[in-house]
C-alpha cells in the first residue's frame, strides 16, 4: 500500500489488490471455501478420506482426478446436496452444517446444461430471479447484463432450443451468475463441447472469472483443462488429495510418481541410488550413466513397489540436430518412434546402454517444436539427446 493509496482497491466480489490494480498474492487472500477433515460414505463406501483445503476469495480452483476419485462428491458437499459423515465445511467463514444447498452462497453449473428448452434465453436466466423482489424492469437489466457478461448480448428473446452447447453452456452461466453467488461450481461444464469450443470456453471462463471476481470451483478429469484453468488444483485419487499446488508447480513439481503420471506425459527409468551427498544424491540410471540430482529434484514421496527412479518431461530434454551447439550432456540413441502433432512431434528415443539394468532397455519420449520448412528427423535414425540433473527428478 502506498500513501497515495492507503486502502487496498477492491472490487465489488473480487479479491484485494495492490497500488497498481493487480490482485494480491492467492496465499495471502480472505479463505472463502474451507474443508476440515471432511469424510463421507454411500453406505459401507469410503468416498471422501479425510479432506482438507481452503479456497481462497477469487480464485479458480480445480479439483482434478480420475474417475470415481471423488471429485463430484467432494463439489456436492461444498455445494450442501450431500450430507457429510464427518468433518467441518465452511464457506465464508460460516460452518455450513446446518445450512441446506437453497441457501449457500453458492451456485452450480451442471455438465448437462440444465436449461429449459421451451423457454427464451432471457426466461432462462430470470429463471433464477424467481424469488427476487426486484420490479421487473430491474430484474430485465439484470438479466441484459449477465447476458453481456457471458458474451450473449441481444440473445434474450431467442429460443433456448435454438443455441448450440456453446451457447447453451453460457446461458447456464448467465443463470448461475445473476445470484451473485460468492462461488460458483462447475462440475465438468465443458466435457460435452467438441474440443475447438471447449478450448474457446475454457478462454472465456477464466476472462468472465477474472471480470465478476468470484471463487470458481471447477471439477474435471481433463489435466491439460486444469492447468490451462486454474490458479490452484487438488488432484485426488480415491477420496484423498494427493496433491494440492499451483498449476505450474504441480506439472513441474509432481509430489509422487502417480501424480507425475496422471499430469501430462512423463518418463520414467529405474534409477539405482549410490548415495546421499551435502547437495542432492547421487544415481545410476541407465541410458544417462552415474550423477547427482540436486536435492531440490528429490521427491519426498515413497516411490513405492516401482522402485526409485528418474523421471522428466519430454521437453526437459532436447533433440540435437546435427547444427546443435555443445550440450550440457549428453546421450546417443536411436528415434524408434515418431508421433507427429503439427506443431510439436513427439520423438521415442532408445538410449544407448538404457537396457543396463534389466535387459529390456527403456525409449524415452522427447518432444520437440516444428519450426515451419526444417526437415524432420527420420525414423531409425541415429540421434543426440541433450539434458541436465536439473531437469530430472528423482522418486526414491
Ligand atoms: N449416490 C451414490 N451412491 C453410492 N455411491 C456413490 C454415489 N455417488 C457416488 N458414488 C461413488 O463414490 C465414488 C466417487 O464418486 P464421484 O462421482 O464423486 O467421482 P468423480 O471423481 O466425480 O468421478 P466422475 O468423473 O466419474 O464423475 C465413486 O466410486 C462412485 O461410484
Amino acid at each position: 500500500m502506498n500513501a497515495r493509496n492507503p486502502m487496498p482497491v477492491v472490487r465489488e466480489g473480487g479479491p484485494a489488490r495492490d497500488e497498481h490494480g493487480r490482485p494480491t498474492p492467492i496465499e495471502t487472500r480472505r479463505v472463502m471455501i474451507e474443508c476440515r477433515n471432511v469424510h463421507k460414505y454411500y453406505g459401507d463406501y469410503h468416498a471422501l478420506r479425510g479432506i482438507d483445503l481452503k479456497i481462497r476469495e477469487a480464485e479458480f480452483f480445480s479439483l482434478l482426478g480420475p474417475s470415481g476419485c471423488g471429485k463430484t462428491t467432494l463439489l456436492r458437499t461444498i455445494a450442501g446436496f450431500e450430507d457429510i459423515g464427518s468433518g467441518v465445511v465452511l464457506i465464508d467463514g460460516k460452518d455450513m452444517a446446518n445450512v441446506p444447498a437453497n441457501v449457500r452462497p453458492t451456485n452450480m453449473v451442471f455438465q448437462s446444461y440444465a436449461i429449459f428448452p421451451h423457454l427464451t434465453v432471457a426466461e432462462n436466466v430470470a429463471f433464477g430471479l424467481r424469488r427476487d423482489p426486484r420490479s421487473k424492469a430491474e430484474k430485465a437489466a439484470a438479466v441484459e447484463e449477465a447476458l453481456a457478461m457471458v458474451g450473449l448480448r441481444g440473445y434474450g428473446a431467442r429460443a433456448a432450443h435454438a443455441l448450440s452447447g456453446g451457447q447453451r453452456q453460457r446461458v447456464a452461466l448467465a443463470r448461475a451468475l445473476i445470484l451473485k453467488p460468492k462461488v460458483l461450481l462447475l462440475d465438468e461444464p465443458l466435457s460435452a463441447l467438441d474440443r475447438k469450443m471447449r478450448e474457446q470456453m475454457q478462454v472465456e471462463l477464466i476472462k468472465l472469472q477474472r471480470q465478476v471476481g468470484i471463487t470458481f470451483v471447477l471439477v474435471t478429469h481433463d489435466q491439460e483443462e486444469a492447468l490451462v484453468m486454474s490458479d490452484r488444483i487438488a488432484v485426488m485419487f480415491e477420496g484423498e488429495i494427493a496433491q494440492l499446488s499451483f498449476a505450474e508447480e504441480l506439472y513441474t513439481r509432481p509430489a509422487s510418481r502417480r501424480v507425475a503420471d496422471f499430469i501430462g506425459v512423463m518418463n520414467f527409468l529405474p534409477a539405482r541410488i549410490l548415495g546421499d551427498t551435502e547437495t542432492g544424491v547421487r544415481v545410476d540410471v541407465p541410458g544417462f550413466g552415474e550423477f547427482e540430482v540436486p536435492a531440490a529434484n528429490v521427491s519426498r514421496a515413497d516411490a513405492g513397489d516401482s522402485g526409485p527412479s528418474v523421471g522428466f518431461r519430454p521437453e526437459a530434454v532436447t533433440l540435437l540436430t546435427r547444427d546443435a551447439p555443445a550440450p550440457n550432456r549428453e546421450t546417443a540413441g536411436a528415434i524408434e518412434e515418431i508421433v507427429y502433432y503439427g506443431d510439436m512431434t513427439y520423438y521415442d528415443v532408445r538410449l544407448d546402454g538404457s537396457a543396463r539394468f534389466d535387459g529390456k532397455g527403456h525409449p524415452i519420449r522427447v518432444s520437440m517444436r516444428n519450426v515451419f520448412g526444417r526437415d524432420l528427423p527420420d525414423l531409425g535414425t541415429r540421434t543426440r539427446v541433450s539434458w541436465s540433473p536439473g531437469s530430472l527428478i528423482l522418486f526414491r
